[in-house]
């Protein structure tokens, strides 16, 4: 059995490779897009979606069948064709330096792709280690009630927050304190009604 190693990737104008230009390509491309990388999709066919980014000059298209030279400059790869040989010869194209997800050979691939819940700075992932992605989507559909839509200025609330006590408090003892002291439910419930200053008041006195 596998266990794979948790990780967030920064992709920002990083070369991405989507062999494929179907639905599950698509899924995949919005993701990597979201992430600002610099992505080409190497297919003979696109779908209606992915066209619509090429068209927006969002993603390039190389309007062909995969071929071996199609990876050389490329940091992350993902094979989403529908043809199981297809994918096979991208893994085996692949060097070892590089990212691979052949979405229907996990074995082959030397990383996988969790379910995400995202609310700004906060990101929950949930893998099931391929077991059943079915399931890890279930999960963040939960997750999803308790981390509600709240969670996006509470998070924006805490950033600021520890820039203060890093600039405030410089012992480092006391700061570790104040910052376990700023996980009071109080502060999210606060942020969760609105009630801005009372918040302000109550961060205040942690200081
Ligand atoms: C999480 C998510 C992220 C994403 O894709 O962006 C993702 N699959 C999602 C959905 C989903 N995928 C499938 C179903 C149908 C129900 C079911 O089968 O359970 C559903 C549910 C649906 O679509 O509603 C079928 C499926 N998936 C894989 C295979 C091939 C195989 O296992 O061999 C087959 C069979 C294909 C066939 O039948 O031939 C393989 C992988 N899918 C993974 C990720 C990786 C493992 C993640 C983990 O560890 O849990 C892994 C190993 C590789 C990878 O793709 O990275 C995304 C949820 C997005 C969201 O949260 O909204
Ligand atoms: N990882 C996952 O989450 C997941 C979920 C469901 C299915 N799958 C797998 O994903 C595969 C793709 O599914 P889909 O729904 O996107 O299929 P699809 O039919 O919508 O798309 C397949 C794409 O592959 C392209 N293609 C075919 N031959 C090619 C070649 N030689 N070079 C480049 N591109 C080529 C086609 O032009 C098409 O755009 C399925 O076969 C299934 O095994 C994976």
């Amino acid at each position: 059995m596998v266990r794979h190693y948790p990780i967030s990737l920064n992709l920002k104008n990083k070369q991405v490779v989507i062999v494929g230009g179907g639905f599950i390509a698509e899924r995949k491309l919005r993701k990597l897009l979201e992430a600002e990388a610099d992505i080409t999709v190497i297919s003979p066919e696109i779908n209606a979606g992915i066209q619509r980014f090429v068209t927006e000059g969002q993603v390039k298209w190389k309007k062909k069948c995969f071929s071996e030279e199609d990876l050389s400059k490329a940091f992350l790869i993902v094979a989403a064709t529908n043809v199981q040989h297809v994918n096979r010869q991208v893994s085996e194209a692949c060097n070892e330096q590089q990212l691979i997800n052949i979405v229907d050979d996990p074995a082959r691939s030397n990383f996988i792709v969790p379910s995400t819940l995202r609310r700004g700075k906060l990101v929950i992932s949930v893998s099931t280690g391929g077991a059943s992605p079915g399931l890890a989507k279930k999960i963040v559909a939960e997750l999803s009630r308790e981390y509600d839509d709240s969670y996006d200025a509470y998070l924006e609330f805490l950033t600021d927050c520890r820039t203060k006590i890093q600039e405030e408090i410089t012992d480092l003892t006391v700061r570790k304190e104040v910052f376990q002291k700023l996980l009071d439910p109080a502060f999210l419930r606060l942020t969760k009604e609105g009630s801005l200053k009372e918040r302000e008041v109550l961060f205040r006195q942690l200081l």
